[in-house]
């Protein structure tokens, strides 16, 4: 028998001046970063939710509550091995996952495959089973008008036997 769980995961972060720009685990190079209590890699976050969420395990912010000054700064691909670990020990794998990153700048089509990369190696999992894409606002919104950058993910989980 075969068990499926689907999780979707969202999640936006503020552009300001004096931060890095970190996605998926790559600083990309840009005259603006975002801010946040840990590095504010939107991706990893809204990934982290939908695979909480497939398994109704709440939410980040449940497992690493911004109140907490242990996670000031934190490097979310860390807390995303962490995620995992929630995943495996209940016997589920991750079937595949898809995400889209909402930037009016900069171009990320360059860095996707390295953003895929990097996801995989945390989740030991192929870089194929990962879908990222990129699209702007067309200007509109907050996202449009680059005072922030958003992340929606999918993920689903499959269990068998
Ligand atoms: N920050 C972004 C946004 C978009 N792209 C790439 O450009 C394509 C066209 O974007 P539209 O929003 O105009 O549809 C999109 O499909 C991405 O390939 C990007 O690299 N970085
Ligand atoms: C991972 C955390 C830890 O503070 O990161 P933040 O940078 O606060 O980002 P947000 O997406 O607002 O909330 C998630 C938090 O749990």
């Amino acid at each position: 028998m075969i068990a499926l769980r689907i999780g979707n995961g969202y999640d936006i972060h503020r552009l300001v001046g004096d931060r890095p720009l970190i996605l998926g685990g790559v600083t990309i190079a840009h005259h603006l970063g975002l801010d946040g209590h840990s590095d504010a890699d939107v991706l990893t976050h809204a990934l982290m939710d939908a695979l909480l969420g497939a398994l109704s395990l709440g939410d980040i912010g449940h497992y690493f509550p911004p109140s907490d000054a242990q996670w000031r700064g934190a490097d979310s691909l860390k807390l995303l091995a962490q995620v995992n670990q929630l995943i495996i020990e209940r016997g589920w794998r991750i079937n595949n996952l898809d995400n889209v990153i909402v930037a009016e700048q900069p171009k990320l089509k360059p860095h996707i495959q390295a953003m895929k990369e990097n996801l995989a190696k945390v989740l030991a999992i192929d870089p194929d089973l990962i879908g990222i894409k990129a699209t702007t606002n067309e200007r509109l919104g907050p996202t449009g008008r680059e005072e922030g950058i958003a992340a929606y993910s999918v993920a689903l989980l499959v269990k068998e036997g």
